[in-house]
């Protein structure tokens, strides 16, 4: 799908953008949408094959959706007085990736917080965990009603599942997302809309105002109805590539992120 420019009234630098997104997004039209297994395998290839480690692609990951973000939601023309941002982390790499972006938003001008209610006890988490808390992003310790987050922050930022959830949620997540969908505050999910099944959809799912789908699209994507969906992730090897048939088109001139 081509989406509405979201910045075809801001700036002429950034009507350049929209340009090139446009181009690329003629492009895309081949784009592949990814199953479950077959993200799962291009993951474990990156590593196993290509030498990447986890962290090195979080952390590309992460910037990639700090930078779509800041792309649809510039700050100018953001509702509230400040630029406020709730960032959910899950137990997963997609909660790492939330962790990465919210550290990056905070260096592009954004005032993120975030609620991060189970964390695996493993070195990278923990080191994501200190280098936000040291960017002196707070913590929540509960998740809000849906009144007060419409009240507090201009977006919601959920990095909860990505792809390989499975299954009906378990909580704490199942009460947060809850409280999700009753939100007005525009939602903006890394990789898959949480609690959608990956390839399916969920028709009474979230259903986010945004998608940064990561490395490809996966299926459900198909499914996605908001208003902007960027493609992020630029570190696909061309071997990679060619034996998935990803079909990814190109991105802008040194962007790491293009829209869909
Ligand atoms: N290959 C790639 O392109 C990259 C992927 N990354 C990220 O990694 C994500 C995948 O990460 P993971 O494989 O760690 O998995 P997820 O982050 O998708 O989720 C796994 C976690 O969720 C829990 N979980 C699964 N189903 C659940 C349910 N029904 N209820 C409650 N908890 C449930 C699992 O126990 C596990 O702790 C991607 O979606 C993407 O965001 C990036 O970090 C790096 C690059
Ligand atoms: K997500």
């Amino acid at each position: 799908q081509t989406g509405t420019c979201p910045l075809s009234t801001a700036a002429t630098t950034h009507n350049k953008d929209c340009f090139s997104s446009r181009a690329a997004s003629t492009m895309a039209q081949t784009v592949k949408y990814l199953g479950q297994e077959e993200a799962q395998h291009i993951d474990e290839e990156l590593f196993s094959e290509y030498g990447f480690s986890v962290d090195q692609l979080m952390e590309l990951a992460g910037l990639s959706c700090a930078t779509a973000i800041a792309k649809a939601y510039p700050l100018p023309s953001l509702v509230k007085a400040t630029p406020s941002l709730l960032v959910i982390c899950g137990p997963g790499n997609n909660g790492g990736d939330g962790l990465v972006c919210a550290r990056h938003l905070k260096l592009f001008g954004y005032d993120p917080t975030i609620l991060y209610p189970k964390r695996p006890n493993k070195p990278l988490f923990q080191g994501l965990t200190t280098q936000c808390q040291k960017m002196e992003i707070p913590f929540l310790t509960d998740m809000p009603e849906a009144k007060v987050i419409d009240e507090a922050y201009n977006l919601v930022i959920d990095a909860i599942f990505g792809f390989s959830f499975k299954g009906a949620v378990r909580e704490p997540f199942g009460s947060i997302l809850d409280v999700l969908k009753k939100t007005t505050a525009p939602v903006a999910s890394i990789d898959i809309p949480s609690g959608w099944d990956v390839e399916q959809g969920s028709a009474d799912g979230l259903q986010p105002d945004m998608l940064i789908s990561l490395t490809a699209p996966k299926k459900s994507a198909a499914l996605f109805r908001g208003r902007y969906h960027f493609l992020g992730g630029r570190f696909v090897p061309p071997g990679l590539e060619r034996k998935y048939q990803l079909n990814l088109p190109q991105y802008p001139g040194i962007d790491c992120v293009l829209q869909l």
